[in-house]
């Protein structure tokens, strides 16, 4: 057998075809082993580099994700091609949201029965946290529809088998700490990765664990971890209110012997639909939606239970986005509206039209859920600075949205994002299609509007709501542009072009 440190340049390259072939088709390595008739350790190997490869089973590959794209020479890059200042029509659903779903992966490892988690998303970040839990055992079933996920965790994670390559692609993984430290005394977690997004601490993550036992050290490329198992209450209190630190707290104290109260929590929706998630696996948490919260821990769950994800704050932002900067009558259907009120509130402001239809609840029974139709509006700037907020603010992944609805307003808009050093650079892209946006240091752009907006080329920003945003303004922007390399997009958005088209936008996805 062959070894990483050996392996040669040209099976790592295949083996990466393979991999991107098979996420880009929406398949997690088990269901492509299922179709080649092997393991999904074989398919994991294959995809590492690790194995060697016959030009046979290259075919065979091709014919099971019924794909040009496993082919030697170089990985082939999608692309849009977009005929942009059209109007939009039509209606449009959001999808259940990315964060919840990386979340709700994670927190099954608590559960020694079934889950079935409903409307998943079919993004490539939830098939890479898929990827790290099949590398370690866990069963992972997508129903025939392929909307519903069944997810049985084994007796013992295969922790040792980790797909460390697909965990470093996220920064999720990183929400594996909590449930790992009730079910091990020791283990190791490659390094969460993710967007180039500027520096993003996990030392959060370390000081919320700590009281649960956990003791951390980084090493070349790996957390190591040792667990102190401990029982009886416990009080964390979060140094930041993030979401995934929260997150990753309750989960700890949802398998913890005690007690936990968690101040300082995030009551973000993602976190909410953990919440209602473990109280399913009759794990009790008093004060959900608040920023203190009370988790009754169970040391042993074992429960059959199904779970529907709720629709996606960003994806709904996003979609009206698309609307509002194409002078669009759109309507947005299942938009959940505690998540954007503080947005719609703003763009009222801005002088936005639009009109909210009565609520209804989403399928997990607690997520209010509204339709929006957004109508053609002459905006102006917003009056002050929009930055974000930990909830009940402004999302901090809505407001790259509000950097190209601001090129659109008359005025001059201050956007200031004090969370992410690296993420308003990537909007200065905007300028390459006709917008006035400047930036005035790493966190504050100026932005002045009306826009004339016009088609160019550019290159996708490595950094997901920025990639979006660019592709949007090309919806604005009279002629033809063409956004390469667009692959991030499918990390977050589920077909966003083949959507988009649906409302009459005229995007054409082509590769190399
Ligand atoms: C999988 C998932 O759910 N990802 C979301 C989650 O990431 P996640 O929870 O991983 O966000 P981070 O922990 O990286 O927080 C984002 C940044 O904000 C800083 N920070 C955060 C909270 C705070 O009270 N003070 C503070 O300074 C952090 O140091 C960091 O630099 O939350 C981010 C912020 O909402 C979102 O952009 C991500 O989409
Ligand atoms: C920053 C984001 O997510 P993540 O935490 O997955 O990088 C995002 O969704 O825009």
């Amino acid at each position: 057998m062959t070894t990483l440190e050996e392996t040669p340049a040209h099976l790592v390259q295949v083996g990466t075809l393979i991999r991107g072939a098979r996420q880009h088709r929406g398949f997690t390595q088990a269901q492509l082993a299922e179709r080649l008739g092997t393991s999904q350790s074989a398919v994991h190997r294959v995809e590492q580099g690790a194995q060697n490869i016959s030009l046979d089973m290259i075919t065979r590959i091709s014919e099971a994700l019924s794909t040009e794209l496993v082919t030697l020479g170089g990985p082939k890059h999608s692309h849009l091609r977009v005929t942009g200042g059209q109007q939009l029509s039509g209606s449009i659903r959001v999808n259940s949201s990315k964060n919840a779903a990386v979340a709700l992966l994670c927190a099954s490892l608590l559960n020694r029965g079934r889950t079935t988690l409903r409307d998943v998303a079919r993004i490539v970040e939830v098939d890479r946290i898929l990827d790290v839990l099949t590398s370690v055992g866990v069963r992972a079933t997508w129903s025939a529809n392929g909307r519903d996920l069944e997810l049985v965790r084994p007796d013992h994670l295969d922790l040792a088998n980790i797909d460390t390559e697909a965990a470093r692609r996220t920064r999720s993984i990183i929400m594996f700490l909590g449930p790992l430290l009730g079910l091990e005394d020791e283990f190791r977690l490659p390094y969460a990765g993710g967007c180039d997004l500027g520096t993003r601490t996990v030392e959060p993550h370390m000081i919320a664990l700590r009281p649960f036992g956990l003791a951390v050290t980084a090493t070349d490329g790996f957390y190591e971890a040792a667990v102190t198992p401990r029982t009886g209450d416990v009080t964390v209190v979060l140094t930041e209110r993030g979401d995934t630190v929260t997150e990753n707290a309750i989960m700890a104290a949802a398998c913890h012997d005690g007690v936990t109260t968690i101040r300082n929590a995030s009551p973000n929706y993602m976190v909410q639909d953990l919440c209602f998630y473990l109280d399913l696996l009759g794990i009790r948490i008093e004060g959900i939606g608040t920023t203190t919260l009370r988790v009754h821990g169970v040391t042993d769950v074992n429960v059959d239970v199904e779970y529907a994800v709720s629709e996606d704050p960003v994806e709904a932002m996003s979609l009206l986005t698309a609307g509002i900067v194409t002078h669009s009558e759109i309507t947005v259907q299942r938009v959940p509206i505690e998540f954007m009120e503080i947005e719609l509130a703003m763009l009222a402001e801005m002088g936005l039209r639009y009109e909210e239809s009565p609520e209804y609840l989403a399928r997990n029974g607690r997520t209010r859920l509204v339709d929006i139709t957004v109508y053609p509006s002459d905006l102006v700037a917003s009056q002050g600075t929009i930055h974000p907020m930990p909830f009940p603010g402004l999302n901090i992944d809505n407001l790259p949205f509000f950097v190209v609805i601001a090129a659109c307003a008359d005025g001059s808009t201050l956007v200031h994002d004090w969370v992410y050093d690296g993420r308003a650079i990537h909007l200065t892209d905007l300028t390459r299609l006709g917008a006035n946006v400047r930036l005035l240091d790493a966190h504050r752009l100026d932005v002045t509007g009306p826009t004339r907006w016009s088609g160019a080329e550019v290159s996708c920003p490595p950094a997901l709501r920025p990639a979006v945003v660019i592709l949007l303004a090309m919806l604005a922007a009279k002629g033809e542009s063409e956004l390469r390399n667009v692959d991030i997009i499918a990390r977050g958005y589920e077909q966003l072009a083949d959507r988009l088209r649906e409302l009459g936008a005229q995007i054409e996805t082509f590769r190399d």
